[in-house]
């Protein structure tokens, strides 16, 4: 039976960017729970507020720039007065994350490889061979080819898509409570695509991860996400288990975006 311990509590999350002419809200207080080892979906359009969400989460934002207020409390800590030193250390091994941008995740001046084992050394006790093993064993569970070979690659050299799935291995070695997943299979060709949630799904299952999953794809919305909150505007419009609200969308805008999705995706 899955344990619904709440993993992760948004209150009043809130993000004001900071203009020359004053403050220019991104998003509106919104509130959201993850619980172990289900499936958080977050759709709306281009614009919506979904990455920004993200970057709030993780403490991600330009602080010079953006004014980010309210609760995020991680299995009871609170997260939102945490140092950034304090934060780098929760990132990645307790809050992991596969950005729609991976080419910004990693430092494109050391290999796949080195970031890959400096990441699990500074978040476990792994001895360098052991990193590397882990490494390579995860790589090869995300059907990335050659992993020793790609390990000596730089960021440059991969596409997103790989990076993506790079991601998705280090979040497999190191099993974080939350996986903040922002549009993990945008940049991928429909096997891969396939892979990926296959792999999401494993560390839901096996790990209890929970999984705030974004994506304009409702067909992966609907077959991934337990509960999913609709995004406008930086607001949440309208939240619901999945079956509700596929099935009786209550907010005009939920009912455009179900209205809009393309015939080919995966439906219901
Ligand atoms: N660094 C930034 N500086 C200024 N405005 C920003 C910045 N990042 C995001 N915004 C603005 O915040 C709003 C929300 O953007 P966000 O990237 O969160 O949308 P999204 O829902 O993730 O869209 P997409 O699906 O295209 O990624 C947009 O109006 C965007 O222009």
């Amino acid at each position: 039976m899955v344990d619904t311990a709440k993993v992760l509590e948004v209150r009043n999350l809130q993000v004001n960017l900071r203009t020359a002419d004053g403050s220019v809200p991104l998003l509106e207080p919104i509130h959201f729970e993850l619980e172990k080892g289900r499936v958080f979906g977050l759709v709306g359009e281009s614009g919506s507020g979904k990455t920004v969400t993200c970057n709030a989460l993780l403490h991600m934002l330009d602080q010079r720039r953006m004014e980010v207020t309210g609760s995020i409390r991680l299995n009871g800590r609170e997260l939102s007065s945490l140092s950034n030193e304090e934060m780098r250390r929760i990132r990645g091994k307790e809050i992991g994350f596969i950005m729609q941008n991976p080419m910004n995740a990693f430092t494109p001046v050391f290999t796949i490889g080195s970031q890959f084992i400096e990441t699990l050394r500074t978040h476990t006790q792994m001895t360098k061979a052991q990193a590397k093993e882990q490494a390579i064993t995860a790589l090869t569970e995300m059907n990335l080819p050659e992993p020793a070979k790609l390990m000596k690659r730089y960021p440059f050299q991969l596409s997103g898509g790989m990076l993506q799935r790079v991601m998705i291995a280090i979040s497999m070695c190191l099993r974080p409570a939350v996986v903040i997943a922002d549009e993990p299979t945008t940049a991928l060709d429909v096997v891969n695509q396939l892979k990926v949630l296959q792999e999401l799904d494993r560390l839901r299952t096996e790990y209890g991860t929970a999984i705030l999953l974004i994506s304009h794809d409702l067909g992966v919305i609907s077959q991934m996400a337990d509960e999913v909150a609709v995004m406008q505007k930086g607001r949440i419009v309208e939240q619901a288990g999945v079956h509700q609200l596929f099935d009786q969308p209550q907010h005009e805008y939920t009912r455009m975006l179900l209205h809009a999705r393309p015939r080919m995706s995966l439906g219901r």
